[in-house]
């Protein structure tokens, strides 16, 4: 890595990397203290029972879900700007693209409505592989499942380290034990619900920072200050250094080898790291069954607007500003380390830029982290602790394991971080790995989740022989091109038959096996886990009481939010979990997904890739506005439709607080008296 740019004193990395003396970090971090203890005694959600604290009870709204999806996946690789600086505007297009239709948040909302459908009360998907394939499956896929939390884990701790590093001169080390600390506190205190408020505020002052950047760059800098300057100098640098494998060497042109190459990589990893990641299915899983799939087809559009916006502005700029005395010259290391945004930042707008980018990039890895530190705490508490140490554990042990879970967590991340720093590997070359290792659960998992066909030893053996391909071809490849240097720079080739193999034999493996021996699998025994309503035993034996107990049934209150008012969330939640209902949302989900994965993965870059089109300036300013039009439509829909889908509850804290403040305790919130039988 070349020198730091330093451009901002040492305590603003400490500051805004939790607070050894009072930053942005203690002020969220007190911030998010606030809200929870607001939520406890306002309203009936209380984070001291263990369903509120890992699920938030089933209960949250599809807008404040979706924000939860932009904001856990939002990573420091995601504002890195890493694929921009070598290959273009296609970079940002083929990220943007591929983590939002193929990889990710859109074909999950159909693993999600049948998550909804085949295991509602499930605390994490992997119980319901355990609950349906036995110990062995369970055992190979949490493999799967906390490598995922590992690996995402630590490209935060690398990216957000790097880049505190870099601009301010802080201590790698301390950054990568700052990072997760505030957000542990907060995450323990508050749960689920409270990663969810946090996700939100984040999201907002997100976007805002964005925005700010590309009205910076095609507005109002000196430097750059339009679309039509930033055409110019995009092809001034292309005239004297050509890309390798773009049409005419230029930037502005989708027809690029090294983007399209990229842009598989990225699907395959983003499929991985979204389907086999318990952030994600824990977003689900929160939701409210009726709006699930609303809420993960509109997280996955808004998100869409922050790589391919920001990628195009400040990744853009990185390129464009090259040789201007305020921009320093990236390394190819640099670049794997994602430092080219900070750089661009720097250099339009000086000290001011920089601090903003490190809020950005606080912002973004502080809620990706405590989506990951409540993921792994729920996969350890329900899926270790409860299921082979103590499978009688009472609420509070639960709830108590959860707290220590993501404490320890905490520290894991922090050291993941520092490992992979100290061996060299940079947070570019994760990302591009990590469909290697990954990949091939993909497929066995959605099979399980989704098709009564599925083959228990097909899945198992194909996600276990993909992982042995994937690596093999991997190694093969980079010894067969690269002398057997294994570069910590990012390696195009090696990359994409390391993922390609291991989604792909993991894939036909499991596929096929289900099709020449096809399992029967009841769904019924998944509905059972955790149900109020029906027994459920260990040995994934369900007892449907209701059914033995004849039409006439006297249903418990949910035991899935004790801290609610019981009968009439019961009754909406009931409703929302007709399966005929669920099974419409899941059609809806799966036209709408492959719909969007056409047109964004096919029909746009495609065509454009083979026409070979190179950008005017029209052409280009067209390109920039259709971004910031879709960023501008991305925050109303996970900032201001949170806010209006929130209204009651908004009014009944702020009356709440207004009694307070008149006869304090007056404020609180009392659940209404059950009414006595007849
Ligand atoms: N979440 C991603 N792939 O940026």
């Amino acid at each position: 890595m070349s020198s730091a740019s330093n451009v901002l004193p040492q305590g603003a990395g400490y500051g805004s990397a939790q607070g050894l003396r009072p930053g942005i970090g203690l002020f969220f971090s007190a911030f998010m203290l606030l809200l929870t203890a607001m939520q406890a005694r306002y309203t009936p959600f209380s984070p001291r029972n263990s369903e509120e604290f890992s699920s938030a009870s089933r209960s949250v709204k599809p807008g404040l879900i979706a924000s939860g999806i932009v904001s856990a996946w939002t990573w420091a690789a995601t504002l890195a700007s890493i694929p921009i600086c070598p290959k273009g505007i296609s970079g940002p297009w083929w990220y943007g693209a591929g983590a939002t239709i193929q990889a990710s948040v859109l074909l999950f909302a159909m693993l999600a409505a049948k998550l909804k459908l085949n295991a509602p009360y499930a605390h994490t998907w992997l119980e319901i592989v355990g609950a349906r394939w036995g110990k062995v499956a369970h055992l190979v896929f949490m493999f799967f499942g906390l490598a995922t939390n590992i690996i995402v884990s630590s490209m935060l701790i690398l990216g957000g380290s790097a880049t505190v590093t870099d601009l301010t001169g802080m201590s790698t080390l301390a950054a990568c034990f700052l990072i997760p600390l505030g957000v542990v506190i907060y995450v323990i205190v508050g749960g689920m619900r409270s990663t969810l408020l946090c996700d939100y505020t984040h999201t907002t002052v997100l976007f805002a920072i964005i925005l700010t950047f590309v009205f910076t760059v095609y507005a109002t800098s000196p430097k750059i200050g339009s679309p039509k300057r930033m055409h110019e100098l995009l092809e001034t640098v292309a005239s004297s250094s050509p890309v390798p494998g773009n049409a005419h060497g230029s930037y502005v042109t989708m027809r690029s080898k090294d983007g399209l190459i990229f842009g598989v990589i990225n699907i395959i990893g983003n499929f991985a790291t979204i389907f086999t990641d318990q952030a994600y299915w824990q977003r689900a899983i929160a939701s409210r069954p009726g709006t699930t799939v609303k809420a993960y087809l509109l997280g996955g559009l808004a998100w869409f607007a922050i790589p391919f916006t920001f990628a195009t502005t400040l990744g853009l700029s990185a390129v464009a500003l090259r040789g201007d005395p305020d921009m320093r010259t990236l390394s190819a290391a640099d670049v794997s380390a994602g430092l080219p945004a900070a750089a661009a930042a720097s250099a339009l707008m000086g000290s001011s830029g920089a601090a903003a980018l490190l809020v950005l990039l606080f912002l973004a890895v502080t809620s990706a982290t405590s989506a990951e530190l409540i993921a792994v705490s729920s996969l350890l508490t329900y899926d270790v602790y409860k299921k082979y140490i103590n499978p009688n554990a009472t609420d509070n042990q639960l709830l108590q394991m959860g707290h220590y879970m993501v404490g320890f967590y905490g520290l894991v991340m922090a050291l993941a971080g520092l490992i992979f720093y100290f061996i060299g590997v940079s947070m570019g070359w994760l990302y591009t790995f990590m469909g290697v290792i990954l990949g091939s659960g993909v497929v066995p998992i959605a099979l399980c989740i989704t098709w009564s066909k599925a083959n228990k030893w097909g899945c198992i053996i194909g996600s276990l022989a993909g992982f042995a391909a994937g690596l093999i071809a991997w190694l093969v490849t980079t010894s067969a091109l690269y002398g057997g240097a294994i570069n910590v720079t990012v390696q195009n080739f090696p990359m994409l038959a390391g993922n390609l193999a291991s989604i792909g034999l993991g894939g036909i493996i499991a596929t096929v096996t289900s099709i020449i021996w096809p399992d029967n699998f009841d769904f019924e025994i998944t509905r059972a886990i955790n149900n109020p309503y029906v027994a459920f035993t260990n040995s994934g034996e369900a007892k449907d009481q209701d059914k033995n107990e004849g039409d006439e049934i006297e249903r418990k209150e949910v035991a899935t939010s004790p801290s609610v008012n019981g009968s009439t969330v019961a009754a909406e939640e009931q409703e929302e979990l007709d399966p005929l209902k669920l099974k419409a949302a899941f059609r809806f989900a799966a036209w709408s997904s492959l719909g969007l994965l056409l047109v964004l993965i096919i029909l746009i870059p495609l065509p454009l890739f083979f026409a070979q089109t190179i950008y005017g300036v029209a052409g280009y300013s067209a390109w920039v506005i259709i971004g910031i039009i879709w960023t501008f439509t991305s925050a109303f829909s996970v900032v201001f439709y949170p806010l209006w889908e929130s209204r009651e509850a908004l009014s009944q804290i702020g009356r709440g607080i207004i009694k307070d403040i008149f006869v304090n305790g007056s404020g609180r919130y009392v659940p209404p008296l059950k009414s006595s039988p007849a």
